[in-house]
C-alpha cells in the first residue's frame, strides 16, 4: 500500500514551523539540549552531549524522513527561522503505531511552544501515516510533559520504567496513548429533531461511491487532517444537503471533491451502511459508477488510491464500511 508521504513537507502552526533539521541547525541545537534541565527529561539524549553528536543526528534524521521510519523536525520561529526545540515521531510499523517525542529550550520555556508542535504533529501522523495510534512517556517526575500529553488530547494508560541515557539507568515514566478519536473535531451531526426520544441519535444521510476503472480497481479517497475520522480511507461522497436527493448529492460531491462529471443513470444502487457512531447514527447509500467524465483529481488536495478489489482490506477504513468491502469484493 502507498504511503502517502514521500518528501517532507514542512507543518505550519500558527507560530512555528515544523521542518526537516538542516545542518546549520547544529549549533543552536546542541545549545539549546546540552543543557540538564532539558538533557534530564530525555531518554536518548546523552549529557553532556557532544557537539560532533548534533551533527550526526541531523544527517540521521533526514534518513530516517525519507525511509519514512522516523519523523524528527526542528520547531522553528515562523518569523525569523530561529530554532526552539525539536519533536519527533518514530514509527512501529507493525503495530500501526509510533512514539511522539518533543523538548524545548530552556530559554523557550513558558510560551505553550511544546502542546503546539506536538499537536500539530500528532494531528498530522494520525491523517497522513499508516498509524492508528501514537504513544508517549513523560517520566514520573516530569509532571509539565505530562501536562502537554493530556492538553493535547493523550491519555494516561499506565507507568513503566525506560532507560535514559542522561541518567544512566532505568527511570520511572508515565505512559500515554491517543488514537483518532482523541484528537477528532467535534463530530458535525445534525441537529435531532425535537420530538426524538432523549437517547435516540440523530440520522445522517451520506451518499459515497464505489467509482470503478477499467482495470476493476475501486477509488478510496483518504480523508483529510482535521476532518473526524482523519487518515481513513473512503469512498468518495459526502452529506447530503436539506432538499438533496443522494444522487443530486452525489453528482455535486464528486465534482466538487474529484473534478468529474457524472450523470444519474450512472450511478447504480448497490448497498447501504447502518452505522451508530457516538454522535450519530449514519445511513449511507452506496452506489458503483464504472462510467464518468473528466479526469478524477484530487481537487481538495486530499489523496487517492486506486485499489484492486482483493487489497481492499489493506487499507484502514471506518467502521461503518467494513460490511460494504466485504459484500463490494464478492461482487467485483
Ligand atoms: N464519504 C464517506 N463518508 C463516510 C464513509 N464512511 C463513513 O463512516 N463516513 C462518514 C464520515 C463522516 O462522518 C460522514 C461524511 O461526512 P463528511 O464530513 O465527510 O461530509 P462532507 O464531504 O459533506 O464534509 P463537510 O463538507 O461537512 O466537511 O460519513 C465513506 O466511505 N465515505
Amino acid at each position: 500500500m502507498p504511503d502517502s508521504v514521500t518528501a517532507f513537507a514542512p507543518l505550519a502552526t500558527e507560530r512555528f514551523l515544523l521542518r526537516p533539521l538542516r545542518a546549520e541547525d547544529a549549533a543552536e541545537l546542541h545549545r539549546l539540549v546540552n543543557d540538564w534541565e532539558v538533557a534530564k527529561t530525555l531518554a536518548r539524549v546523552p549529557f553532556p552531549y557532544p557537539r560532533d553528536l548534533a551533527d550526526e543526528w541531523i544527517g540521521s534524521t533526514a534518513e530516517r524522513v525519507a525511509a519514512g521510519e522516523a519523523y524528527h523536525l526542528a520547531i522553528a520561529r515562523r518569523e525569523d527561522d530561529v530554532l526552539v526545540g525539536c519533536v519527533g515521531l518514530t514509527l512501529d510499523v507493525a503495530a500501526r503505531s509510533a512514539e511522539l517525542g518533543y523538548w524545548v529550550g530552556r530559554r523557550h520555556w513558558g510560551q505553550g511552544i511544546a502542546p503546539e508542535a506536538a499537536g500539530r504533529l500528532s494531528r498530522w501522523a494520525l491523517a497522513n501515516l499508516n498509524i492508528d495510534r501514537l504513544t508517549a512517556s513523560a517520566l514520573t517526575d516530569n509532571a509539565r510533559s505530562a501536562a502537554v500529553l493530556t492538553r493535547i488530547g493523550f491519555r494516561e494508560t499506565g507507568a513503566g520504567a525506560q532507560d535514559f541515557l542522561s541518567r544512566g539507568g532505568a527511570m520511572p515514566v508515565r505512559l500515554f496513548e491517543a488514537g483518532r478519536a482523541d484528537f477528532a473535531p467535534p463530530p458535525a451531526a445534525p441537529a435531532a429533531a425535537p420530538e426524538a426520544a432523549a437517547d435516540s441519535k440523530p440520522i445522517l444521510l451520506v451518499a459515497a461511491v464505489g467509482l470503478i476503472d477499467a482495470d476493476n480497481r475501486v477509488l478510496l479517497a483518504r480523508r483529510p487532517e482535521g476532518k473526524p475520522l482523519a487518515g481513513l480511507w473512503e469512498f468518495p461522497g459526502g452529506k447530503v444537503h436539506p432538499g438533496e436527493t443522494p444522487e443530486r448529492a452525489l453528482i455535486r460531491e464528486l465534482k466538487e471533491e474529484l473534478g468529474i462529471d457524472v450523470t444519474e443513470a450512472c450511478l447504480a444502487p448497490f448497498a447501504f451502511a447502518s452505522h451508530g457512531y457516538e454522535a450519530f447514527h449514519l445511513l449511507m447509500p452506496l452506489y458503483l459508477c464504472r462510467r464518468w467524465q473528466g479526469q478524477v483529481t484530487a481537487m481538495e488536495g486530499q489523496t487517492l488510491a486506486w485499489v484492486r478489489p482483493m487489497r481492499l482490506a489493506d487499507y484502514a477504513m471506518p467502521p461503518a464500511d467494513r460490511p460494504l468491502v466485504a459484500l463490494l469484493r464478492d461482487f467485483l
